[in-house]
């Protein structure tokens, strides 16, 4: 059976600063973005369901960390002292993975074109 590949996206809310920027980035200073996070499974399309996997599990898997992300200050959240997409895109996938064995990627688009992929 062929490997197939489904995402949901999610989308939040939250402010940001960035502490290890050389002097006077941008970036140091305080500022918020409308995230967009895309979670993506591969595997198999079940002949029977006709899916890989329930978009349903990985909103259900997503939502105690939209929870967590939505209106907050990242930087006060444990693992996230410096919060670059890059470090948030790894603490996603690692709270995801034992709840999604099959995650394959975890997009963070901080702006409409930037952003991180992270494939474990
Ligand atoms: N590799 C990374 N570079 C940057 C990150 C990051 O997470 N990883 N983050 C930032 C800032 O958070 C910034 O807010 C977003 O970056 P940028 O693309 O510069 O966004 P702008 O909308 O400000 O872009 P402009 O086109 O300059 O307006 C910076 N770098
Ligand atoms: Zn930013």
């Amino acid at each position: 059976m062929h490997e197939t590949e489904i995402f949901r996206e999610f989308r939040f809310e939250a402010a940001h600063l960035l502490p290890n920027v050389p002097s006077g980035h941008k970036c140091a200073r305080l500022h918020g973005h409308s995230y967009k996070v895309a979670i993506h499974i591969s595997g198999p399309v079940d002949s029977e369901a006709g899916w890989v996997r329930d978009f349903g599990d990985i909103k259900s898997a997503f939502k105690p960390l939209e929870e967590q992300l939505d209106h907050y200050y990242l930087n006060e959240i444990e693992g996230l002292s410096n919060p670059t997409s890059e470090i948030l895109a790894r603490w996603i996938w690692d709270r995801l993975i034992p709840e999604l064995p099959d995650l394959c990627a975890v997009h963070v688009y901080e702006t409409c074109t930037s952003g991180c992929i992270y494939r474990g």
